[in-house]
């Protein structure tokens, strides 16, 4: 399976953000989304999801317009994790989990459909947050809840805009972690913006850089990204390692 992204331009009223980006990414592949502040990549993942229609361009999932499916059947396929999500109705984190397994099917709750929550739950370690009222959660552990939710409606595409920025250093390691793995189990295309390079390096397989709307770089982590990269996108030098398990190790100086 691979995402296609054919000329793709997206905006707002006051002009172009997203200038005429083409790509195919493969499933069971995860790819950082990397650039500046403000250069966007939130906008990008509005756009892959359908939540804003192209100014050009198209977005193809194995070879099939996205914008030809329903807004339902698209959600189904396509999940997208903003970088903020609002708390809601006063439910608990089960509840929200299963609220989200359910958003798009029938009404009745399986065992299967319970199983599934305890799943994942159980997958990002959460499991003892499960009778808390989401407005009793710390940021970080509302933005577990919220990766939960994307997790458990098991899309073909995932995208993530900043899925670690309320998590300490174990919890973006684990989630980081289990992101990766269920990329390859489930076969997905997953695309996760990350400002965190060395965390980015150490999950990616792919690197998606942008900047000022074009794309700068697109392609394996090793190949991609390189110190003259890191000096485009963030105007910063870096002295890029060698890290262990085949990850680098990044040092970022700020010049003067
Ligand atoms: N709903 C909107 N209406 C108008 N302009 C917007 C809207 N959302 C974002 N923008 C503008 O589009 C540009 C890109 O924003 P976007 O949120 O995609 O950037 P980003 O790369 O995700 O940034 P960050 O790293 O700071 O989260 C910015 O100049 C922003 O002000």
């Amino acid at each position: 399976m691979s995402l296609t992204l054919e000329h793709l331009s997206l905006g707002y009223r006051q002009g172009l953000i997203v200038d005429d980006l083409s790509l195919t990414a493969e499933s069971g592949r995860l790819s950082v989304l990397l650039g500046p502040n403000g250069t966007g990549k939130s906008t990008l993942l509005k756009g892959i999801a359908g939540l804003l229609d192209p100014e050009l361009g198209r977005v193809l999932l194995d070879g099939q317009d996205l914008a030809d499916l329903s807004r339902a059947r698209r959600a189904g396929q396509v999940v997208y994790l903003p970088q903020t999500t609002p708390v809601g109705v006063r439910i608990t984190v089960f509840e929200a989990i299963l609220m989200a397994l359910k958003v798009h099917g029938k009404v009745r709750v399986t065992d299967d459909d319970l199983a599934l929550v305890r799943g994942v739950l159980s997958e990002l370690e959460i499991a003892h947050l499960s009778p808390r009222y989401l407005e009793q959660l710390s940021g970080g552990q509302r933005q577990m809840v919220a990766i939960a939710q994307a997790l458990i409606r098991r899309p073909r595409v995932l995208l993530l805009d900043e899925p670690t920025s309320a998590l300490d250093l174990y919890h973006s390691l684990h989630i980081m972690a289990v992101l990766r793995r269920l990329t390859r189990e489930q076969n997905m295309v997953t695309l996760v913006a990350i400002h965190d390079l060395n965390l980015a390096a150490r999950c990616a397989d792919d690197v998606l850089a942008v900047k000022g709307g074009k794309l700068q770089a697109f392609g394996p982590l090793h190949q991609c990204l390189q110190a003259e990269l890191i000096q485009t996108l963030y105007g910063v030098g870096a002295d890029i390692l060698p890290g262990p398990d085949d990850s680098l190790l990044i040092y970022p100086r700020l010049a003067g």
